[in-house]
């Protein structure tokens, strides 16, 4: 048994933590797959290096709108992955190398499997067979989320051949047809990509809305438009999945009644659990919620002292940026246990990259109604901003609620070109208390750029003092 300072599970964002200021101290990382986390090697980045592709065979098929009449001659599956991997792959073996290198002489790296067997003392499996145990006086939990797989016949017994997120970006050849299930983020994504590339996709979705956690007008819109470019099944149950000859066959339960779908390729995206029952944290005293998540308070410490938590295994948001910035705030607080920084999560921005974009920061509109909060609201479409104009956008927007009494921000939501950079200023004036008319009116807004978008939203709220206190919307 080796005894460490300061043992971290997991190498996504827990990664970062080491760095000089440990330098005094022994450290144990611990990492059962992928150094570099769910983010850099199968999340985040090659997603979106995939989505670079796709919009640029869209951009191939749009382009006749606008006269110009591009041809999309086929799209190079292998060269794209390749590329890719060839780029992260690289990354992974860096990270692991620099970390078990001279660079670090404190730090140990357990390649295996950890999990807890009592107080503070983790057995790893490692992948050379072996079996370690090490303690620490402190540890970090980062160890992240799984995908989860339902508990349908042909899936949960692996009967059936199928793909989450981990495997899909990996295929060897192109699929001629896909079915995605799920109607989350990754589902999104990927229904995206693949319809890009030319794929023929089938989406099952069990809600009446595909994302139905983004603001309702902004789900009912990205749920039309993705009707328009592939088939989507709502409303609709798997009850069984089976190997065909040429793929995957779904016994399905919807609006339409039972049916049987054929494909060559199944995704699965039905969400993903964090990891903290794989690791036995209950044998370390370490307390999750219902959801499985570790409890942290403000400061991501657990109930148990020295244990903290930081990520997707204890985060109500699965997102990179929340999981940085929930490291940073480990990293001060292991170092100074008498002037801890809590993390902010008051405003926790996301974004899904399909065709069309959609970001969202704050509250939705149906959560201020429900919730009871007073808010007035704009909704402005691109197509009445120059930009918007100019490039003969239709149907797309951004809505801005805000506070009527105040005039400070209390939710903004887009779905259109850019969304997810567009709506940044959004989030620097919650995040510094800036009032809608201070951001619209006392600085410049590049003309004729997508980010009129912005000002014209804010433009375009009743003025704080002329405000009812009940709820007002400006369409
Ligand atoms: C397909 C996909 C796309 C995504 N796209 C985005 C995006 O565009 N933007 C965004 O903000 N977020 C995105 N996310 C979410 C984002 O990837 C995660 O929120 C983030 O990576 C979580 O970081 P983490 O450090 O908490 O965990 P992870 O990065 O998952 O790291 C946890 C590490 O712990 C290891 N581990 C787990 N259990 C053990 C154990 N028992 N012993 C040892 N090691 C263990 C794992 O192997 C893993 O390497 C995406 C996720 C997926 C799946
Ligand atoms: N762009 C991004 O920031 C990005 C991209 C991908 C993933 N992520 C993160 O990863 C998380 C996980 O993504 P996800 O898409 O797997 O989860 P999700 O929570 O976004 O969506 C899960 C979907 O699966 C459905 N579902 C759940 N159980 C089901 C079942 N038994 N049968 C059928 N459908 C079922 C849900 O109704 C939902 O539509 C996201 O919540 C997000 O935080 C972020």
């Amino acid at each position: 048994m080796t005894h460490f300072d300061l043992v971290i599970i997991g190498t996504g964002s827990g990664n970062s933590i080491p760095g000089p200021e440990f330098d005094g101290q022994s450290i144990a990382i611990v990492e059962a797959g992928l150094f570099g986390g769910t983010c850099l090697n199968v999340g985040c980045i090659p997603t979106k290096m995939f989505v670079h592709p796709a919009e640029l065979a869209d951009a191939a098929r749009q382009g006749k709108n606008l006269g110009v009449d591009a041809q999309l001659n086929a799209v190079d599956w292998p060269g794209i992955r390749d590329r890719i991997f060839g780029r992260i792959d690289a990354i992974e073996a860096g990270g692991r190398e620099y970390r078990e290198g001279p660079e670090n002489p404190n730090v140990t790296v357990f390649s295996g499997h950890g999990r807890f067997t009592g107080m503070k003392t983790l057995s790893v499996d490692l992948h050379d067979g072996s079996t370690t145990e090490i303690t620490g006086d402190q540890f970090v939990l980062a160890a992240g989320a799984h995908a989860v797989i339902p508990d349908v016949p042909g899936l949960v017994d692996g009967a059936a051949p199928f793909h989450t997120s981990d495997t899909i970006m990996r295929i060897d050849e192109l699929p001629k047809s896909i079915i995605v299930l799920g109607g989350g983020y990754i589902a999104a994504e990927f229904a995206h990509v693949f319809s890009s590339f030319g794929v023929q996709v089938t989406q099952i979705a069990r809600g009446h809305q595909l994302l139905k956690s983004q603001d309702q007008d902004v789900a009912a819109l990205f749920t039309t438009e993705a009707a328009k470019r592939y088939t989507v099944l709502l409303n609709t149950q798997v009850s069984e999945v089976r190997p065909a000859d040429t793929g995957v066959e779904l016994s399905v339960d919807g609006p339409e009644g039972a049916q049987t779908l054929r494909a060559d390729v199944l995704l699965v995206a039905t969400g993903r659990q964090p990891n903290a029952e794989r690791l036995a944290v209950e044998l370390t005293g370490v307390a999750l919620d219902t959801h499985g998540r570790v409890v942290v308070d403000e400061y991501q410490r657990t109930n148990v002292e020295g244990i903290f938590a930081l990520g997707d295994i204890s985060a109500a948001h699965q997102l990179k940026h929340v999981a940085n910035h929930e490291a940073r705030v480990v990293k001060h607080n292991l170092k100074h246990p008498d002037a801890l920084i809590a993390s902010d999560h008051r405003f926790v921005p996301a974004a899904v990259f399909t065709n069309p974009q959609i970001a969202s920061v704050g509250v939705t509109e149906h959560e201020a109604i429900t919730r009871g909060i007073a808010y007035v609201s704009k909704t402005q479409n691109y197509s009445d901003i120059a930009a918007g104009w100019a490039r003969e956008d239709h149907g797309h927007f951004l809505k801005v609620l805000a506070d009527p009494a105040t005039g400070l921000l209390l939710g903004a939501h887009a779905i259109g070109p850019e969304a997810a950079t567009i709506i940044q200023p959004l989030i620097q004036a919650m995040s510094f208390g800036q009032t809608a008319h201070d951001v619209a009116t006392k600085q410049y807004w590049i003309h004729p750029a997508l980010s009129e978008l912005v000002e014209n939203a804010l433009l375009g709220l009743p003025a704080p003092l002329d405000a009812p206190s009940a709820s007002t919307s400006a369409n």
